[in-house]
């Protein structure tokens, strides 16, 4: 063996040791991380509800009790707010064309004329902004027809969706970033035994103070003041559990509220999602899509929110990542139109859901009622409509409730979603709004991500706030 092969030798083995000792700090550093103990749970607090979402097939047309309306003398911020009145029925209309319309003649470019929105037409006449106050342009002036649009393609990736069964147990501790002093601050006067009259009216000011309403506030003090002897209340224990069944009690446990989004019929369920601009309607209506597609159900989505491109695209979005079709019209084009082909769509597929995002951006009630009349009519030429869904965003507080009587007065609401609660310290709206709609709150979304919505459950919403 000559010198120069021995030189080559060693150099060829002291690289395969390099390579060897390398390798070996690599993957010892490796299982060194993948033995780190993982944080052990914080105890857990919050939201706490673990059923999944329900859905069902209606049997009967839903019945809704409304609470007898209460005239309410306290003075205070939901006082001032006028009651809700009974529903007007729209006006007979002649039967609209139901097929595409044709496209309106291309617009002058001079600047439109305004629109004249008389004052006792307004939703809002008190100062407060009014249902859809933010629009550069009515919807009610310009109408455009339906567009056919390409479906996209199937979906390349689809999304892989979390299991809807105990998905509360994931989300919990979120609502807690929405818990105040509430809970805390009514214990401590509840606790403290027999309550002078300075006490009871710290009671109220507590509620109040956590969006509650008056009215609420009235049957609530009402209820615990009558109990609060009788239980013969000493602890905070004996307190928690006078205040959580008072406050249960008046968010109506026994209310239904599954989600009628199931075929019967030989037909899909038509669930249609109002609500003003901004609320989360579009993200709702997304969320819930993927509930129903990880239950196993098929979903076409109906983009009707043509008010704004981009609505109609983050809809297309959530739909084909979870492998769902959607149906949408051009910008400006008729929502009856899109609703309308949506459902068709939906009826000859035959899908098990048709989901109708609407836009909630009307200047007037009048032409609101127009629009989402004119969509629910439509619509049942094809197939009933088994659901609509408002959508309240839980921090808006007393606008929230001003929506809701809107709306109430436009369409049969049948359960309302309230989104953001992840985002605010009062989650009294809750209250409020079944109050005064008799109208179940059935979701609640608890954060922006795909999979934040859950079912709503009076006494897991009330641990929360007791917490
Ligand atoms: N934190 C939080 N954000 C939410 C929730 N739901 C919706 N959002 C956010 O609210 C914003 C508005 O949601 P959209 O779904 O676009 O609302 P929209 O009502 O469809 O609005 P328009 O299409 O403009 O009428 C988005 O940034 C959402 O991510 C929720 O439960 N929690």
């Amino acid at each position: 063996m000559t010198t120069t092969t021995l030189i080559w030798i060693i150099v060829v083995v002291a690289a395969l040791l390099v390579v060897a000792l390398v390798t070996g700090v690599v993957l010892s550093r490796r299982r060194r991380i993948s033995l780190t103990e993982p944080e052990p749970d914080k105890p857990a607090k919050g939201y706490r509800a673990g059923g999944a979402i329900t859905f069902n097939a209606p049997t009967a047309p839903p019945v809704v009790e409304r609470p007898e309306p209460e005239v309410v003398e306290r003075p205070g911020p939901a006082s001032g707010a006028s009651p809700a009145k009974p529903v007007t029925p729209p006006e007979p209309v002649a039967p609209e064309p139901v097929a595409p319309e044709p496209v309106a003649p291309p617009v002058s470019t001079a600047p439109p004329e305004p629109v004249e929105h008389p004052v006792a037409d307004r939703t809002e006449v008190d100062g407060q902004p009014g249902v859809g106050d933010d629009a550069a342009v009515p919807r009610d002036s310009v109408k455009r027809g339906f567009v056919e649009v390409d479906l996209p393609e199937q979906a390349s990736e689809i999304d892989e969706i979390e299991p809807t069964e105990g998905r509360l147990e994931r989300l919990r501790g979120r609502l807690s970033r929405s818990r105040s002093t509430f809970g805390q601050g009514l214990l401590g006067l509840l606790g403290a035994g027999d309550l002078d009259e300075d006490s009871w009216t710290d009671v109220e000011d507590t509620l109040l103070m956590a969006d509650l309403g008056a009215a609420v506030t009235d049957q609530v003090v009402g209820a615990l003041r009558a109990q609060i002897a009788a239980r013969g209340v000493r602890t905070s224990d004996d307190a928690r559990a006078l205040l959580r069944d008072v406050l249960v009690g008046v968010l109506h446990p026994e209310m239904d509220r599954s989600v009628h989004a199931l075929p019967h019929s030989g037909k899909p369920a038509v669930v249609l999602v109002v609500g003003v601009n901004g609320v989360g309607k579009t993200t709702t209506t997304g969320k819930l899509a993927r509930v129903l597609v990880a239950d196993g159900r098929t979903v076409l989505l109906g983009a009707a929110d043509t008010f704004r491109a981009a609505a109609a695209d983050q809809l297309e979005t959530w739909g084909s990542r979870v492998g769902a079709s959607t149906v949408r019209g051009a910008e400006g084009a008729d929502p009856a139109s899109v609703a309308f082909e949506a459902v068709k769509r939906g009826v000859e597929a035959g899908v098990d859901t048709v989901l109708v995002d609407t836009a909630g951006r009307l200047h007037t009630k009048t032409g609101l009622m127009d629009e989402l009349g004119k969509v629910k009519r439509v619509v049942e030429k094809q197939a009933a409509v088994d659901e609509v869904l408002l959508v309240l965003d839980a921090t808006t507080g007393q606008n929230g409730l001003t929506q809701a009587r809107v709306f109430a007065e436009v369409v049969d609401v049948t359960g309302i979603v309230l989104t953001k609660l992840d985002g605010t310290a009062k989650g009294g709206i809750v209250f409020q709004v079944q109050r005064e709609l008799g109208v179940p709150v059935k979701l609640v979304g608890l954060g922006e991500g795909a999979d934040h919505l859950a079912p709503f459950e009076p006494r897991a919403f009330v641990d929360a706030l007791l917490d």
